[in-house]
């Protein structure tokens, strides 16, 4: 296949951008010294031999966001904490781009704390540096402190399946309800689907459960130093029922502590002689800050002047439709959205193979399909470039994001 990396292009690339003033951005004649890991990253082009190795190659620009929509100066200004939220359909490159505005937040002056909330995490690969175990983790390398942490949902989970379990030593919904003093009306609370979410619980609890952890870290001292926080968040899916779980969440407990309060008076005596008290109270107590937390969540998803949620896609039919769902959901729950980073994007060339063309006319399409799509042409779009080396560690996360974050 003719489509091989480009170190043909190495040593002479340059990128013009596509803004009226066609000013041109020089890369590094190689940028070996940038990346030790490698020789050279350069764009997955062409190697083509109409091209002479010395002929500097003039491709459209890339990562160029639009001109009304503030750029990385707005969003590394101020020491007032910040949080980045990052998502998009699985695989489009959400960690390489969390991270890379992570280490450029922590390269500008922010000490920055970096979270995934994925389930499956990939900070570590990104970084090329372990950060599992769901504690804080710095990461060697930027000039300013920049610690990750890969939330683990089942620890996080842990706290309010343990309050099914004291119990009785079953985890089961019935004995969860008993302990909360609501067995008898259980069936009640049948459509409140508790018993669901402790048990086999849908996949945006265990996100918003994590960011609630991360809520919960950043009311201790020991976070106080964090003026940027990126989250690296799950797939899609799992971010819309995110969104919507904060209000079911909040409306099932409310309604389950409400309905525990009324009966408290009754039961209390049984209770108090089976000495059970305490645990119950303990649960009920749980439940009371899991709700809490959620408001909390809510509250920082749809907080403007503090958080920003940026769409992370590739140019593919499939990846911007998804897209411009999430964008839809997003807007609708009020989080405020400004930007798409359209990633993976084939740097033009003066010539392509085959398989190039195609893939190039099928990006060219979905690229057009944004530019028309009522819902994400209105977000300042950033397009990066698809790189020939797998972005790992440090030094290539600083390269990607100086081609992203301007
Ligand atoms: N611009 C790019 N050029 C080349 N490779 C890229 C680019 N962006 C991401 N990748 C690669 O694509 C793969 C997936 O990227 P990444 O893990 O960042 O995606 P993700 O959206 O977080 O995935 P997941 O949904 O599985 O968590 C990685 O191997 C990464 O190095």
């Amino acid at each position: 296949m003719a489509c091989h990396l480009a170190s043909a292009i190495s040593s002479s690339l340059r990128i013009t951008n596509p803004t009226p003033t066609n000013s041109l951005l020089s890369f590094p004649p190689t940028l070996s010294h940038l990346l030790p890991f490698h020789k050279s990253i350069t764009f997955l082009s062409l190697r083509s031999s109409t091209i002479p190795p010395t002929k500097p190659l003039q491709v459209r620009s890339v990562a160029t966001p639009t001109e009304s929509i503030a750029g990385f100066d707005d969003m590394v200004a101020g020491t007032e904490r910040k949080y980045y939220m990052l998502g998009g359909k699985g695989g489009v490159g959400k960690t390489s781009c969390a991270a890379s505005l992570a280490v450029k937040f922590a390269n500008n002056g922010h000490p920055t704390l970096v979270v995934s909330t994925d389930p499956a995490h990939s900070l570590s690969d990104s970084f090329a540096q372990d950060l599992a175990g769901g504690a804080l983790i710095q990461v060697d390398g930027p000039d300013y402190p920049l610690f990750a942490l890969e939330i683990n949902p089942d620890k996080a989970r842990e706290d309010f399946r343990d309050a099914a379990k004291q119990n009785g030593g079953s985890t089961g919904v019935k004995d969860f309800m008993d302990g909360m003093g609501l067995g008898m009306i259980e069936d009640q609370l049948g459509e409140l689907k508790l018993g669901e979410l402790l048990d086999t619980p849908p996949p945006g609890l265990d996100e918003a459960i994590a960011i609630s952890k991360v809520m919960q870290f950043l009311e201790s001292p020991e976070y106080n130093m964090f003026t940027r926080i990126v989250f690296d968040t799950a797939p899609t899916g799992h971010t819309l029922r995110l969104l919507s779980l904060p209000d079911f969440l909040d409306a099932s407990i409310g309604k389950i502590l409400k309905l525990r309060q009324k009966i408290a008076s009754a039961t209390s005596a049984i209770k108090s002689v089976f000495g059970q008290e305490n645990t119950r109270q303990d649960a009920a107590d749980k439940l009371e800050k899991l709700r809490e937390r959620m408001i909390k969540v809510r509250e920082l998803f749809r907080d403007t002047d503090s958080t920003e949620f940026v769409i992370v896609t590739i140019p593919t039919v499939m990846a911007v439709s998804e897209s411009s769902r999430l964008s839809a959901s997003l807007k609708k729950e009020n989080v405020p959205v400004k930007r798409l980073i359209v990633n993976q994007i084939l740097p033009p060339s003066a010539s392509d193979c085959k398989f190039c063309a195609v893939k190039r006319k099928d990006q060219t399409r979905a690229l057009d399909m944004i530019q028309n799509d009522p819902e994400l042409s209105t977000l300042s779009m950033i397009q990066a470039p698809l790189v020939d080396v797998e972005i790992r560690g440090v030094p290539a996360l600083k390269f990607l994001g100086d081609i992203i974050w301007k």
